[in-house]
């Protein structure tokens, strides 16, 4: 993030399952294109998410963002010399002392379900393209006037499910919910199938049949439909059943095919359970929402022929673009109904931040880049500038003034950043070299997991340093594609001597970070060691 961005009005969702986060990023640019009086803040709006379990992980974000200092005073006075944060979810609760103790904020609390339809009516109103339908692999948007928005039904597919009969602009009911949700594909998942995650379960089920355990109408019926009923020989008769009859163990089941099960037996349930509740109050339009759904395919189909299933092509699933953010929006956009002079623009703001950005932009937190973008008179080998460092130790870099910043500093500063990231655009030779450190840094870090002491870690270190350094083209190295191949030996030997150089400095400049002056390990950095950089696993 560079110094003229300035964030402001952070907003969390803590729910069971995950934590959500949406702040403004402004670029310093205000513009006199007045509506009620404001000017508009240009910017633009940045989502994140963690797992609850990992908690920590949110609060080193936030703190290494700055973002808690973005809170506002509260507009009922109260404890004037505290900063304000808007926060929703059970977690608001749950976590308040904790966010207090450990970044000095409070929660201003948004009731779960008026944020839920907040973030919803205000996605509806505002962003062009945010709900579609989801049908036989088609995936159509739908154009919704405004004037006849409601009445809808909202399900959120979260941990549990919620559904909520919306009737208008703070105007909405709970009318019924169900704990088969989200957390349920997760956790029966999780123990059925020995995934780690939700990201793995759901590839593994994308690879699976659920025919294989899920018993078919026609398996019953010798094959054939049971048309009186409306049921045809492929529909679902019981979700799991053959799993009574086969004989089998669950070793003997394919694990996609369990996942595969399991998400549409989820899914489809949902679908019914929603369908009867919009037909108790004659609501034609359901919109799904939750991070349950993750803009899947298949859990939109199912969850779609459930609905025209059960309704008889009466009633639609819709989906939303930020399904997974609608809590947090409808606390982030819970600023504007405070009459603090702060936040008087930001309904404005908020639109425009949205409608400047396009739907995956939406959920890009920016990387940080490497500031030695000028090449001119570096040297190179295999494509990376060997960069001057600020180092005594021995080796081919130039020497760099000691009061400038150099690659170390930024790989060291921007880690606990850059680290959260799964992509990384390369904007510069010199960024290469920042993820190669970056990686580093995690390498180091999770040798020095475990060792209580500076003494401990330090000798961690030099171990470290004593291994073999692999240049592209070996055996070890860990980006294949990164960095060009040597040319010659000579260039083979010049980037490995380089690579020894910056990584023993980095290696000493991490030591005084990851310790205290005390020598007793800094939290706040070895956490980090369990970070997975760009999706490579460190050992
Ligand atoms: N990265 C993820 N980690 C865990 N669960 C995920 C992830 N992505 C999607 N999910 C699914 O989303 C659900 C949580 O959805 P969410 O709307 O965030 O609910 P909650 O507010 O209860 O945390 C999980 O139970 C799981 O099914
Ligand atoms: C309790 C909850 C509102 C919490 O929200 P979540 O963290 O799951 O998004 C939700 O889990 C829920 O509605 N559960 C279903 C409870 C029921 O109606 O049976």
């Amino acid at each position: 993030m560079d110094s003229t961005q300035k964030i402001s009005h952070l907003a969390l969702d803590i729910g069971g399952t995950l934590i959500k986060l949406v702040y403004f990023s402004a670029n310093g640019d205000y513009s006199e294109e007045s509506r009620n009086g404001c000017s508009v803040v240009h910017g633009k709006l940045c989502f994140a998410k963690f797992e609850t379990r990992k908690i920590d992980d949110c609060l080193e974000f936030i703190r290494f963002n700055i973002l808690h200092h973005s809170g506002v005073q509260h507009p009922n006075g109260a404890a004037h010399d505290k900063l304000y944060v808007k926060a929703t979810g059970g977690g608001a609760f749950k976590f308040a002392d904790l966010f207090k103790e450990k970044l000095g904020i409070l929660f201003d609390k948004e009731d779960e379900m008026h944020s839920l339809v907040g973030g919803v009516n205000f996605l509806l109103k505002t962003v062009p393209r945010e709900a579609f339908t989801y049908l036989d692999g088609q995936k159509e948007f739908v154009e919704i006037d405004h004037n006849d928005l409601y009445p809808y039904l909202l399900v959120n597919i979260g941990s549990g499910v919620s559904m909520i009969k919306v009737d208008g602009d703070g105007k909405y009911e709970r009318i019924s919910g169900t704990s088969l949700g989200g957390g349920t594909f997760l956790g029966l998942g999780k123990l059925l199938t020995k995934c780690k995650s939700f990201d793995e379960l759901l590839e593994l089920s994308h690879h699976g049949n659920n025919r294989v355990i899920d018993m078919l109408v026609g398996d019953i019926y010798g094959g054939t439909d049971y048309s009186k009923i409306g049921l045809s020989s492929t529909a679902i008769a019981s979700s799991f059943g053959k799993a009574i009859s086969d004989g089998k163990e669950l070793e003997d089941y394919q694990p996609e095919d369990v996942a595969r099960s399991l998400l549409r037996m989820i899914s489809n349930n949902i679908g019914q359970i929603a369908y009867l509740n919009a037909l108790r109050f004659g609501l034609k339009r359901i919109f799904f929402g939750g991070f349950f759904i993750r803009g899947l395919e298949y859990t939109m189909d199912t969850i779609s022929v459930a609905v025209h299933f059960w309704s008889r092509g009466e009633a639609k699933a819709m989906f939303l673009r930020h399904e997974g953010f609608l809590g947090a929006l409808g606390a982030f956009t819970s600023y504007n109904n405070q009459s603090h002079n702060d936040i008087k623009s930001h309904q404005h703001t908020v639109q425009r931040a949205i409608l400047n950005c396009s739907g995956d932009n939406l959920r890009h937190i920016p990387v940080y880049h490497s500031s030695f973008v000028d090449e001119e008179g570096i040297t190179k080998a295999c494509g990376c500038p060997l960069l001057p460092l600020k180092s005594h130790i021995k080796g081919p870099a130039p020497i760099s003034e000691q009061d400038k910043t150099d690659i170390v500093d930024e790989a060291i500063t921007f880690f606990r950043a850059n680290v959260f990231f799964t992509n990384f655009d390369i904007k510069s030779p010199a960024d290469k070299l920042l993820i190669y450190l970056t990686f580093y840094i995690n390498v180091a870090l999770k040798r020095l997991e475990g060792c209580r002491t500076l003494a401990v870690g330090t000798k961690a270190i030099i171990n470290l340093g004593l291994e073999d350094i692999p240049v592209p083209g070996e055996t070890g190295f860990p980006f294949p594609g990164l960095f060009s191949l040597p040319q010659s030996q000579d260039e083979a030997d010049l980037f490995r001597n380089y690579l020894k150089q910056v990584r023993e400095e980095t290696s000493g400049r991490l030591l005084s970070v990851a310790y205290r002056a005390n020598g007793t390990p800094n939290k706040w950095w070895l956490a980090f060691a369990k970070r997975k950089f760009i999706n490579v696993v460190v050992l």
